[in-house]
C-alpha cells in the first residue's frame, strides 16, 4: 500500500501550500498538478463536480506530486463512502459543529469493527482493483480525515473536534464562518481575524494541524506564521478571473463612434 504521504507530513508539523481545484474539469486539474503545489483540493461543495468528474480529476492528478484532497459537498456517510472507493484518500468535510459529529465522520471513513465503512473496496479503484494486498487492513491508517470548522457553533466547540480521536486536521472556512457572524470583510475585520488567529491556536493545543485558505497574501503569511500547517492560497477560478481581467485591462475598449 502506498503510504498517505499528506496525512505524514501533517504529522510532523511540515508547512503544506496548496490550491483550490473548482473547475471541475480533468485538464485543468492535470495542468495545475505540475504547478508545484504540496496538496490540491478537488471542491465537490461549490465546483460543479460529481463522482465521476471527481474519478477523473483524481485519475488526471495520477501523475502529479501534489498530495490530492477531495472534498464531498457534506459529510454523509454514503458519500465518504464512494469516494473513498474511488480512491480519494484524503478528506476535507465541510461544516462540522460538533465533536459528536467529528466522531461519526472518523467512523464513516473507517472499517468495522471501529468504523462503519462498507466494504467494496476490492471491486473499486481504492485498492488498484484488488492488487494491493490487505487493502482493507491498511485503509483505515492510510485515510487521512480533515474536518472544516466554519460556524460559530464550531468555533465554540473548536477543542473538541480538533481533540477527536481519528481526525487528522482541523480547516477554518473563513467564508462560512463570516457569513455566519454577519462579517461583511473578513480580511478588515480586527475581531473576526483575532477569533481566527486563536482558532489556529485552539487546534494546535489540541496536538492537530490547523489548515485555512485566504486568497489574501498579508493573511497567509499571517497564518502561517501562527503555524498553521496546510494554508491553502488561492483557487484556480480565481486565478483564472483575475489573469483575464488583467490581460482585457491591457487593451482598453475604444468606441469607433
Ligand atoms: O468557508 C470557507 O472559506 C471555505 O469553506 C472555502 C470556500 O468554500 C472556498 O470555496 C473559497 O470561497
Amino acid at each position: 500500500m502506498i503510504e498517505n504521504r499528506f496525512k505524514t507530513a501533517l504529522a510532523a508539523g511540515d508547512r503544506q501550500i496548496g490550491l483550490w481545484v473548482a473547475a471541475g474539469d480533468p485538464y485543468v486539474a492535470s495542468l495545475i498538478g505540475h504547478a508545484g503545489f504540496d496538496w490540491l483540493v478537488i471542491d465537490g461543495e461549490h465546483g460543479p463536480n460529481d463522482l465521476r468528474s471527481i474519478l477523473a480529476q483524481l485519475q488526471a492528478l495520477e501523475s502529479s506530486p501534489s498530495a490530492v484532497v477531495v472534498r464531498p459537498p457534506m459529510g454523509e456517510a454514503w458519500m465518504i463512502k464512494q469516494l473513498l472507493d474511488i480512491g480519494a484518500e484524503t478528506l476535507l468535510v465541510p461544516m462540522v459543529e460538533t465533536a459528536e459529529q467529528a466522531a461519526e465522520l472518523v467512523r464513516a471513513v473507517r472499517y468495522p469493527p471501529v468504523g462503519k465503512r462498507g466494504v467494496g473496496a476490492g471491486i473499486a479503484r481504492a485498492s488498484r482493483f484488488s492488487t494491493v494486498r490487505n487493502y482493507v487492513q491498511q485503509a483505515n491508517e492510510n485515510v487521512c480525515l480533515l474536518v472544516q470548522a466554519e460556524s460559530r457553533k464550531a468555533m465554540d466547540n473548536l477543542s473538541a473536534i480538533a481533540s477527536t480521536e481519528g481526525v487528522d486536521g482541523v480547516f477554518i472556512g473563513p467564508s462560512d464562518l463570516g457569513a455566519d457572524m454577519g462579517v461583511t470583510d473578513g480580511i478588515a475585520d480586527t475581531q473576526f481575524q483575532r477569533l481566527i488567529e486563536r482558532g489556529i491556536e485552539t487546534i494546535q493545543a489540541s496536538g492537530k494541524p490547523a489548515g485555512i485558505l485566504t486568497f489574501n497574501e498579508a493573511l497567509n503569511h499571517r497564518y502561517l506564521e501562527l503555524g498553521a500547517t496546510f494554508v491553502a492560497v488561492g483557487a484556480d477560478i480565481a486565478l483564472f478571473t483575475s489573469a483575464l481581467a488583467d490581460l482585457r485591462g491591457r487593451y482598453p475598449v475604444t468606441s469607433k463612434k
